[in-house]
């Protein structure tokens, strides 16, 4: 059984900002007390619109940045509190792949330098080592050990994201994390380097996360999906299931704008209209409420919390019920055998954590 790895426990990131609003500061609230847990081998996605919150939360992840509140765990530890030699462990450990290919790589380095200067930096293996790595790691991206003396701007967009690939993996992590890994490409290619990122997770027994504005890009490689909003986690759960049938309008919003393959048009099921409000002054109730078709007049006024809902969904929203999640087969044996291994999987850890934190209160309270 998978165990968690990395847990988020009400995670907080709020900025204070230099524009002050009425002559006050103001606070952007730009992840707002978040909770999940991503399991060992996963590949778990974060999705929504742009400035919803996501690079913040993956910085907060990988301990980039320092919570306002709440805990990161990685491996059953708390991450803020670790310095010296654990925190380059889980510098080493966990990784990012960028979303620019053109400017996340220093142009005056060759490849061969630019994949290599991980293990320098945590001073793995010897110089010939390093150089055997680096031609290993350039053939596992599809390029080739000689590319490892040209300069980054002899490569096109996509091969500078294998470059990009190769250099994460190369300390031999556990997590990376893909920050819009490939939203700066051309949509042609999009489907390669995704591929290869799936195939090098499987091959090292990676887990991966992703973060995406748009569902296209994780709708056939993640596991599970957590769907954000002004700072805030509306949905998570099997990814299949999620785009099979999702709980929150902010969802089925999403996905509506999702274009269909063979025709390139766009199914239009759910209208999602405007910006998101200014995170500075987020809306009363439920966040969302000023953008929901459904909207009732207790979301104006009761921000909804996260609940579990059937088959490990969670699901913050005054009016999603099982109901809606009817069109998900309920027995194991019906779901595709992928989708059921995931899930036996996830509800396996869950129970494991909750039986966990139960006897930990138990203990506490003995
Ligand atoms: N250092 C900072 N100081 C002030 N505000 C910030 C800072 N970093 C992020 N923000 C604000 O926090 C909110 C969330 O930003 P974040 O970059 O995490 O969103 P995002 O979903 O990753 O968006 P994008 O896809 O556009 O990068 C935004 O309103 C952003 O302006």
């Amino acid at each position: 059984m998978n165990a968690p790895i990395l847990q988020a426990r009400g995670l907080m990131r709020h900025f204070i900002t230099n524009k002050p609003l009425f002559g006050a500061p103001s606070i952007v609230q730009a992840v707002n007390g978040v909770d999940f847990e991503i399991i060992e081998g996963e590949t778990f996605a974060i999705v929504g619109e742009s400035g919803c919150g996501k690079s913040t939360l993956a910085r907060l992840l990988s301990h980039l940045i320092e919570a306002s509140e709440g805990s990161v765990i990685y491996d059953g530890r708390e991450i803020s509190g670790l310095t010296g030699a654990e925190l380059r462990d889980l510098r080493r450990e966990m990784q990012f792949i960028f979303q620019d290919p053109f400017s996340s790589l220093n142009p005056r380095m060759t490849v061969g330098a630019l994949i290599g200067e991980p293990l320098r930096i945590h001073k793995i293996g010897t110089p010939a080592e390093r150089r055997a790595k680096v031609a290993e790691l350039l053939r596992k991206v599809g390029l080739r050990p000689e590319h490892a003396d040209r300069y980054p701007h002899e490569f096109s967009g996509g091969q500078r994201q294998r470059i990009g690939i190769a250099r994460a993996l190369a300390t031999g992590p556990r997590i990376v994390i893909g920050d819009e890994p490939v939203s700066a490409l051309d949509v042609s290619i999009q489907a390669q380097v995704v591929n290869i990122l799936e195939d090098l997770k499987d091959e090292f027994g990676l887990t991966l996360i992703i973060i995406a504005h748009d569902l296209a890009v994780i709708r056939h490689v993640a596991d599970r999906v957590a769907v954000m909003y002004l700072g805030e986690i509306v949905e998570l759960g099997e990814a299949a299931e999620v785009f099979a049938a999702p709980a929150h309008p902010y969802t089925e919003a999403l996905l509506s704008a999702i274009p269909i393959p063979a025709t390139g048009a766009r199914k239009v099921q759910t209208k999602i209209e405007g910006d998101p409000p200014n995170p500075i002054s987020p809306p009363s109730g439920c966040r969302f409420h000023t953008r929901c078709t459904y909207v009732q007049d207790i979301c104006r006024t009761e921000r909804p919390q996260l609940r579990d809902m059937d088959q490990g969904r969670r699901v913050a929203c005054h009016f999603a019920d099982n109901m809606s999640l009817e069109g998900i087969r309920t027995d194991n044996q019906a779901r595709p055998p992928a989708v059921a291994r995931r899930f036996a999987r996830y509800s396996a850890a869950r129970a494991s954590m909750t039986a966990n934190t139960e006897s930990a209160k138990l203990e506490k309270e003995e």
